[in-house]
């Protein structure tokens, strides 16, 4: 592993031609199960493996070894308790891989979650096609596998139940195919998690709840794998081998088997075994560990049997609001010293996703991802810079598909205002006045809270507010803090972007947007954007909106059209200057920081300070 805690597997083979291939795969929405269910023979050629990449595979060996097994009946006896500590603490050291049985959850649960994920990937094509997604605040998606950040597909479909931002999921947001089955399995396996992690603390010689005190069996991801059966295995081989970018993962897999694991530079098959699971360390647990155990290499070989069904839940540990990882103090000494740099979940995920399988690596993969969603393939620096030259600053860009409302209000030409801050009084005066004067104008106006980072408590008591007054749109109530998180994470991935493209707040227009609305949210006041559907756009800070707004007598008149509302309150907030002002830009400490910055409204170079925080609100 290098010190960023990647493991990268190279390979060297270019794929031109391939790309429309596979975004007309990926446009059909249903999957390898839609080729198997075709009847064909013969293997597209988007899942053929390079003659390198093959060759490669065929450099390895293959070893009878056994993966441990261990047995954890008793575990809450001392002298049983003492004895698996010590298998897990072997295993986890020199396997990152093992299996576990006896762990409590009866085989009822195990069958009929692999029931309900076969029941919902074998359903009616077009009921399953409505769940095909990659956006990262969905909950509930389907995809197939051409992992969108390499360049070959995998022989397999995947449907995720997503917890990484929030905690809970309520059986109605399960699918109705496997509603009852999903929602028990996820609870049991939240459980065995949790037994897991304190064994798993034991072993590393620390109090038995430090890991889950660290919160690393937070953000979970059920991951329901489906390997339809394939003509023509030997050309396509399987998944990419891959170490999981998790604290641990714990995986189900039915009697077909095809796991394996690397050690030694050989092969080693992790076989079925009924009532069992596969554990195995992820990336984040051999950082925090220092080395101490380790996140192992794996993969699933493809099958010309099958359906071959799986469910890996990762556990990913906290990433809203990011949490900032690092190798355990105790852990570490003079002749121990840490070997990882501290890490936030995010930040290692985007590493994670640009692994360089091809020849082209772009550290930027998982941000293009969040930025363009799936325009981004095929997720090159080339492609990146093509974007940016083709995008411009408006509605699309700032809010892209966080909240299909705002792309309906964006379609139907309405003035849109988005604002912000965690002062319920302004957010009260503000509301009111703006909703007040479009009434006047006849201006068909939707405005919608985007809060604030790092202020959960404050912004939920807003979000509470608003909807009971009834002051404008806010997102759901429910998931508020996942939206709110999703939008400054991409405003922050847009700005990074640039950044590593050299661009510069002093050249770059999208740049100056992207930090003023970086500085608002650093500020303590309020502040709006307004736009008319994908046209004109124009923002303020608190005192200035109100100055405006208070102003209204005197400019109001010339809105005499609805389209005129923004170009007019544009020239009345240019035409404020207040006499004094501070920017504030905060960026987190871990990412990439430019040496200079100049303030977007009077172009001054901005003081650089360290703030330390330890909480969010
Ligand atoms: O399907 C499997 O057995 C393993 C899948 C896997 O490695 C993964 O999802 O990371
Ligand atoms: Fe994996």
């Amino acid at each position: 592993m290098s010190q960023s805690g990647i493991k990268v597997a190279e390979s060297t083979e270019k794929c031109e031609g391939l790309q429309d291939e596979l975004m007309a795969f990926d446009a059909s929405k249903t999957g390898v199960k839609g080729l198997v269910d075709a009847g064909i023979d013969n293997i597209p050629k988007i899942f053929i493996r390079p003659a390198d990449e093959v060759a490669e595979e065929l450099n390895y060996g293959h070893s009878n070894l056994q993966v441990p097994f261990i047995d954890l009946n008793g575990i809450e006896e001392d002298d049983q308790r003492r004895k698996i500590i010590s298998e897990v603490k072997n295993a986890s050291k020199d396997w990152g891989f093992f299996q576990i049985v006896n762990h409590g959850i009866p085989q009822t649960v195990l069958d009929s979650m692999l029931d309900g994920v076969c029941r919902f990937h074998e359903q009616d094509a077009e009921e399953k096609k409505k769940f095909y997604s990659r956006e990262p605040l969905k909950k509930m998606k389907y995809y197939s596998n051409i992992d969108p950040f390499r360049k070959r597909a995998i022989w397999r479909d995947t449907f995720t139940i997503s917890m990484m931002t929030s905690c809970d999921i309520e059986p109605d947001e399960l699918p109705m195919v496997c509603r009852n089955s999903a929602f028990e399995y996820i609870n049991e396996v939240t459980n065995l998690g949790k037994t897991l992690f304190e064994v798993l603390s034991e072993a590393l010689g620390l109090k038995r709840e430090y890991l889950e005190v660290m919160e690393c069996g937070k953000g979970r991801t059920f991951t329901c794998h489906y390997y339809p059966a394939c003509p023509q295995p030997e050309l396509t081989l399987g998944t990419n081998k891959h170490t999981d970018p998790s604290f641990l993962t714990i995986l189900l897999q039915d009697q077909i088997g095809g796991l394996q694991v690397l050690r030694d530079n050989q092969w080693i098959d992790v076989p079925p075994r009924p009532g069992s699971f596969v554990i195995n360390i992820g990336d984040n647990l051999q950082m925090v560990s220092n080395d101490e155990f380790k996140s192992a290499w794996h993969r699933v070989l493809t099958n010309k049997v099958g359906p071959r069904i799986s469910v890996a839940c990762f556990l990913a540990g906290v990433m809203n609001p990011a949490k900032v990882y690092g190798p355990i103090k105790v852990l570490t000494s003079e002749e121990n010293p840490p070997i990882y740099k501290d890490f936030t979940v995010n930040e290692h995920l985007a590493k994670f996703y640009s692994k360089p399988i091809g020849r082209v690596a772009n550290t930027n993969a998982l941000p293009m991802m969040w930025i363009w969603g799936s325009h981004a393939f095929p997720f090159t620096k080339q492609r990146e810079l093509d974007l940016w030259r083709e995008s411009t600053w408006n509605m699309d860009l700032l809010t892209d598909s966080i909240d299909p409302r705002i792309q309906e209000w964006t379609r139907d030409n309405k003035t849109i205002c988005l604002y912000g801050g965690d002062d319920i009084n302004w957010i009260r005066r503000f509301t009111t006045t703006v909703r007040g004067i479009a009434t006047t104008l006849h201006v068909p106006l939707e405005m919608i809270y985007v809060g604030k980072r790092n202020s959960k408590d404050r912004v939920r008591r807003c979000h509470e507010i608003i909807d009971t007054e009834k002051l404008s749109h806010i997102f759901p109530l429910k998931d508020f803090y996942d939206y709110i998180w999703f939008f400054w994470v991409r405003l922050g991935s847009m700005w990074n972007s640039k950044l590593q493209h050299g661009m510069t707040v002093e050249t770059d227009k999208i740049m100056q947007e992207i930090m003023a609305m970086l500085t608002y949210d650093g500020s303590e006041q309020g502040w709006a954007v307004f736009s008319r559907g994908l046209y004109e756009m124009t923002k303020g800070k608190d005192d200035i909106l109100i100055t405006v707004f208070d102003n209204f007598n005197q400019w109001g008149h010339r809105v005499d059209h609805p389209d005129k509302f923004v170009p007019e309150l544009d020239k009345e907030i240019s035409g404020v200057h207040p006499e004094h002002h501070c920017n504030r830009l905060i960026l987190p400490g871990h990412g990439n920081i430019p040496e200079r910055v100049v303030c977007s409204e009077c172009g001054r170079t901005m003081d650089k300070f360290v703030m330390y925080r330890c909480c969010t609100d």
